[in-house]
């Protein structure tokens, strides 16, 4: 239960690759805390440490030094607490299982009475708007719809943390922005605490209550930017906001200066 301590508290996060070539430092000194509920966006230059920096979240990767913790407790393996949701949600699926099999999939190894495992997969598809998609199979649903899919698979975990990295790159733009409310939903609607991982500068800015702008590789962050945009977003007056243009501008220019190197990254800072 939330008692005020961080969900989430990453220090110090190191992380070198040991390749045939010789060592490749991705994450360099990288620390962050995210409270219960929040929906922090993480950005940067292209090939800076971004899914890196997830995979460690996640447990998937282990740090090379640093800590993430997750309640309290260090993350030291794939956690059933994190449920992540990637860009290629075509290869997450199973294509031989129908829509309700791949949502339910994971809740098989949960102690749960066939009843209630059911009303958790109505209710997920509910939430990202498939029930009637229920008995398709992903291959027969477009690919907005099978990202949707993944997405269910994910709420109906339950996690305390889910992660997207890059979700929608790969969809078309009235899809994206069909997907931005979806997530903007969940978000208030069931309070889930995300990490989302974004390209899209206007997408951080968007969905975002916090925005962090990393570093060029080896990766830090660079800036902690509050986003004070009300929390009813909306397509067309939020991205219209006087307030939206100045929060962008800043994160682009953040992001211009990142791309010229790592001696341009300065300390992590907060600017309301
Ligand atoms: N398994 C690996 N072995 C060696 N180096 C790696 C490995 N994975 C990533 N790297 C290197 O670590 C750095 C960060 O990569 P990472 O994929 O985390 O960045 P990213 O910000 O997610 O990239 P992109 O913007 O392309 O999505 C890059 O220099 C990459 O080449």
């Amino acid at each position: 239960m939330p008692d005020g301590s961080p969900l989430l508290r990453v220090e110090h996060l190191r992380k070198v690759y040991a390749s045939a070539t010789g060592d490749v430092e991705a994450v360099a000194d990288l620390s962050f805390t995210m409270d219960h509920g929040e929906l922090v966006c993480i950005v940067g230059p292209s090939g800076c440490g971004k899914t890196t920096l997830l995979k460690c979240l996640a447990g998937l990767l282990r740090p090379t030094s640093g800590v993430v913790e997750m309640d309290g407790s260090p993350v030291t393996g794939p956690s059933p607490a994190m449920a992540v949701v990637f860009q290629e949600y075509g290869r997450s699926l199973y294509p031989w299982l129908t829509v309700r099999g791949n949502v339910e999939l994971p809740l098989r190894h949960q102690k749960l009475s066939r009843a209630v495992r059911d009303r958790t997969v109505s209710d997920a598809l509910e939430a990202v708007g498939l029930p009637h998609a229920a008995r398709s199979h992903p291959w027969q649903l477009s690919g907005g719809m099978q990202q949707r899919v993944a997405i269910a698979r994910a709420i109906a975990y339950r996690p305390e943390v889910l992660i997207m990295d890059e979700p929608f790159a790969a969809v078309d733009a009235q899809t994206r922005a069909d997907l931005e409310d979806l997530v903007r939903e969940l978000h208030l609607t069931r309070g889930i605490s995300t990490v989302f991982v974004t390209h899209d500068i206007d997408e951080s800015v968007y969905l975002g209550r916090r925005v962090l702008v990393l570093s060029h590789a080896p990766t830090r962050v660079r800036e902690d930017l509050v986003i004070d945009l009300p929390p009813e977003r909306d397509q067309l007056t939020t991205r219209a906001l006087p307030r939206f243009t100045e929060l962008r501008t800043r994160v682009y220019e953040q992001i211009q200066r990142a791309k010229r190197g790592p001696a341009e990254a300065g300390p992590a800072i907060s600017v309301g």
